[in-house]
């Protein structure tokens, strides 16, 4: 994937991956690498000028309906409740788009049932601006979760927040994960995180990147924070550490 034409940036090249039905896999790899290209790639924002994408076994051409996604910075509009914030993506998507209008309360009850799941019963009738950082991103996961999508991307949805709320977080996440078959692609810059909550960790090249490495995490599930302080756990991620260390050591001697 080239950005700007034939002169531009070449972004990513020569990636290659697969991520099964259900699994939750994690994308790492040094800073400008092609992480976010690759999200974008995958749910049709951008269509690759050679190679091809498949998300349940269709090639990709167009943005994916099936996708719900999440980013480090929630952008939820201000002058809509936190409620109509969540709802957002049925007024998009078209298989919803019909319904929404005659079914709100439906899928009102629908988006209260997340945002209590998120712990955050009661706030829907809240503006964003009324929310905390870490309140707001746990909001735009209900938005992302609200079409039932088959596939969740995550791009570094955690790296704005204060440690202590980060692992709230990713608890939020690992029974969302764990209560339903949603495949999950995590985008992260945090080897605990991605240690913590996947099945499968892809560690990417320095920029044009591709996969250098694939590991499978088998610390059995659902798993609790106390495992990141098991020996086990710290090997996994110094392991990880160690190839990315690699990857920005060749990036480096490239430049
Ligand atoms: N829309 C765009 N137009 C031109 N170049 C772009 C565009 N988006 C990304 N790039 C370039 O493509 C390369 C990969 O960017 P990308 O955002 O995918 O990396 P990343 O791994 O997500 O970065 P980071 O770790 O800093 O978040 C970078 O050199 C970036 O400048």
């Amino acid at each position: 994937m080239r950005y700007g034409g034939a002169e531009g940036t070449l972004a990513v090249s020569g990636l290659t991956m697969a991520v099964k039905k259900g699994e939750f896999a994690a994308v790492v790899g040094p800073s400008g690498c092609g992480k976010s290209t690759l999200m974008k790639l995958v749910t049709g924002l951008y269509i690759p000028q050679t190679g091809t994408v498949s998300v349940a076994g269709e090639r990709v051409t167009e943005p994916v309906s099936i996708v719900g996604m999440a980013f480090q910075n929630p952008t939820m509009l201000p002058w809509r409740t936190t409620l109509d914030n969540i709802l957002l993506p049925l007024e998009i998507v078209e298989k919803h788009r019909g319904r929404i209008r005659t079914h709100r309360k439906e899928y009102a009850e629908k988006a209260e049932h997340l945002l209590e799941t998120v712990g955050l019963k009661g706030f829907g009738s809240k503006y964003p601006w009324q929310l905390s950082g870490g309140m707001q991103q746990r909001a735009s996961l209900c938005r992302a979760l609200i079409h039932e999508p088959d596939l969740l991307m995550l791009d570094e949805p955690f790296g704005a927040l204060d440690a202590f709320t980060r692992e709230e977080l990713w608890c939020v996440i690992r029974d969302l994960h764990f209560s339903t078959d949603v495949t999950v692609v995590l985008v992260t810059h945090d080897l605990r995180e991605a240690v913590f909550l996947a099945d499968r960790i892809f560690v990417m090249s320095a920029r044009p990147g591709k996969i250098i490495t694939e590991r499978e995490v088998h610390f059995p599930r659902p798993r609790d924070l106390e495992i990141m302080f098991e020996a086990e756990f710290t090997d996994v991620v110094h392991d990880l550490r160690g190839h990315i260390a690699t990857a920005r050591a060749q990036q480096a001697e490239a430049v």
